[in-house]
C-alpha cells in the first residue's frame, strides 16, 4: 500500500503532511464484522486479507462451522475462498472481545436490535462502521443516527459504493467511500479521524477507499439506489431498453440529490461513488437483487414467485416505504421512488404507473426553476409534482 494513498479524497480535507506527503493513519488492527452474510463476509475477507485480526460474526452455525473448517461460505458467498486467518463466531461477546473498530452489516431492519445487543460488548469509544443501505422505517431515521441512538459515544459512520460482495471478495478493483463526521480535531488533523483510519484498516490494492466527512449524503445515496434500481428492472422487465435505464439513472440521481441536501447532506456527495457510483452499478446487472427483483415483476412474475420463492435480501423493497415517507414528510418530490412504492405496496398496476411516471407535467432540469413563470401559462412547475 503506498503512503499516500488518501491523498485524492472524495471532500475537501487538507490532510496534514510531513515533508510533502500524507501521514499514513494507523489502521485498527482488531476488526469485528458483525453479520455474516455475503457482504459481510466479503469485507471480512478484505480485513483479514490485510493482516487484521478479524473476527466475523454469524447467527447461523452452518455458516460459522464451514467458515472455521476452511470450506468458506457457499451459503452466501459461493465460490471465493477465505482466508485461513479469518476467525468466525456465533458469539457476541467473542466476537467484539478487543475490537477496536466495528463493521456492522446485517440487514436494514435489524439495525437497532443489533446495535442494542453490542453495546453491552463494546469497550468506550469503539468506532462502528455502517455497510448497510438503509432508512428506518418507523421514525425515518438514517442508519447512522439508529446507530447513534443504541449505542451513545461510540463515532459512527458508513461505508458505501458500488460493491457486489462476490466481485469485491474476488479482488476485481473496487473503490467505495467511507464516510464519518468530522470533529473538530478530525478537521485539524483528518489523516487520524475514523474515517482515514478505516480506509487504511480496508484499503489494499484492490479494495480502494476514499474518505468523506458527509455521512448524509452517503447514507442518503445508498439508501434511495436501490428503490431507483427496482425501478429500472421493473422498467427492463416491461421490455423497454438503454434510453430508459439512463433516463432513470438520471433523474434517479436528481431524487437522491434533492433528499440528500434536504436532510442536510452535499449534493456533490451524490454524484461520487456511493450515489452515481452504486446507482449505475445495481442498475445496469441483475446481480443486483434490488434490479433483479423489479425485472421479474415487470416481467409479470408475482412477488410470491420472484426469486424461485426464496427469501432474498431486497433492501429497495423495505425501503421504498421509508424513502417515501421521509420524502411526503418533508416535501421532497421523488416521482420515480413514488412510482416504485406505489408497484410494490400500493397494489398499483406497474406499466400504468410508469406511463404516468413519464407523462407527467413538464419540469425543468436541475429542478429548481419555475418554467411555469417562463413558458406556457398552466405548466405545472417542478417542485408542485
Ligand atoms: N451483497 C452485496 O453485494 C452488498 C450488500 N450491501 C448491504 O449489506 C446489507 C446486508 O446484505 P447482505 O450481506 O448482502 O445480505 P445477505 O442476504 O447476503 O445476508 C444477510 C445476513 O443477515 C443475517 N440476518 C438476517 N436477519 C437477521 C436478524 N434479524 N438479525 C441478525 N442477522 C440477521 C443473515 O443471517 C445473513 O447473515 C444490506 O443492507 C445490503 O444492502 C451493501 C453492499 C454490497
Ligand atoms: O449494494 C449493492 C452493491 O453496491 C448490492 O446491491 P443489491 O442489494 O441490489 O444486490
Amino acid at each position: 500500500m503506498s503512503e499516500n494513498r488518501n491523498d485524492d479524497s472524495e471532500s475537501q480535507i487538507a490532510a496534514p503532511s510531513v515533508a510533502g506527503r500524507l501521514m499514513q493513519p494507523p489502521p485498527y488492527n482488531r476488526v469485528a464484522v458483525i453479520g455474516a452474510g455475503s457482504w459481510g463476509t466479503a469485507l471480512a475477507t478484505i480485513a483479514a486479507r490485510n493482516g487484521r485480526q478479524t473476527k466475523l460474526w454469524g447467527r447461523n452455525p452452518k455458516v460459522i462451522r464451514s467458515i472455521n473448517a476452511g470450506t468458506g461460505n457457499p451459503t452466501y458467498l459461493p465460490g471465493v475462498a477465505l482466508p485461513r486467518s479469518l476467525l468466525a463466531t456465533d458469539d457476541l461477546a467473542a466476537a467484539l472481545a478487543d475490537a477496536e473498530a466495528v463493521i456492522l452489516v446485517t440487514p436494514s431492519p435489524t439495525i437497532r436490535a443489533m446495535s442494542a445487543a453490542i453495546r453491552e460488548h463494546l469497550a468506550p469509544g469503539v468506532p462502528v462502521t455502517l455497510c448497510s443501505k438503509g432508512i428506518e422505517t418507523q421514525t425515518g431515521l438514517l442508519l447512522s443516527q439508529v446507530v447513534e441512538a443504541e449505542l451513545p459515544g461510540h463515532p459512527v459512520g458508513a461505508l458505501s459504493g458500488p460493491t457486489f460482495a462476490g466481485e469485491t471478495a474476488l479482488g476485481h478493483p473496487t473503490a467505495a467511500t467511507i464516510a464519518f463526521p468530522f470533529s473538530y480535531e478530525d478537521r485539524l488533523n483528518p489523516s487520524f479521524s475514523p474515517a482515514a483510519r478505516m480506509a487504511v484498516t480496508m484499503g489494499d490494492d484492490m479494495f480502494r477507499p476514499y474518505i468523506s466527512d458527509d455521512l448524509i449524503g452517503v447514507e442518503v445515496g445508498g439508501a434511495v439506489k436501490n428503490v431507483i434500481a427496482i425501478a429500472c428492472g421493473m422498467m427492463t422487465g416491461a421490455g423497454f431498453a438503454q434510453n430508459t435505464r439512463a433516463a432513470l439513472i438520471t433523474r434517479g440521481i436528481d431524487e437522491m440529490k434533492l433528499l440528500a441536501e434536504a436532510l442536510g447532506g452535499r449534493r456533490e456527495t451524490v454524484t461520487g461513488l456511493s450515489g452515481a457510483g452504486d446507482l449505475t452499478l445495481t442498475c445496469s446487472s441483475e446481480t443486483s437483487r434490488n434490479m433483479s427483483l423489479g425485472k421479474q415483476l415487470g416481467e409479470g412474475l408475482l412477488r410470491s414467485e420472484c426469486f424461485g420463492g426464496k427469501p432474498v435480501v431486497v433492501e429497495g423493497e423495505v425501503n421504498a416505504v421509508s424513502v417515501i415517507d421521509l420524502s411526503r414528510r418533508i416535501g421532497v418530490p421523488m416521482p420515480i421512488c413514488e412510482a416504485v412504492h406505489n408497484v410494490l405496496h400500493n397494489g398499483g398496476d406497474l406499466r400504468e404507473t410508469f406511463a404516468e411516471l413519464w407523462s407527467r407535467p413538464m419540469e425543468s432540469e436541475p429542478r429548481t426553476m419555475d418554467i411555469a413563470a417562463h413558458h406556457a401559462p398552466g405548466v405545472v412547475p417542478a417542485n408542485s409534482v
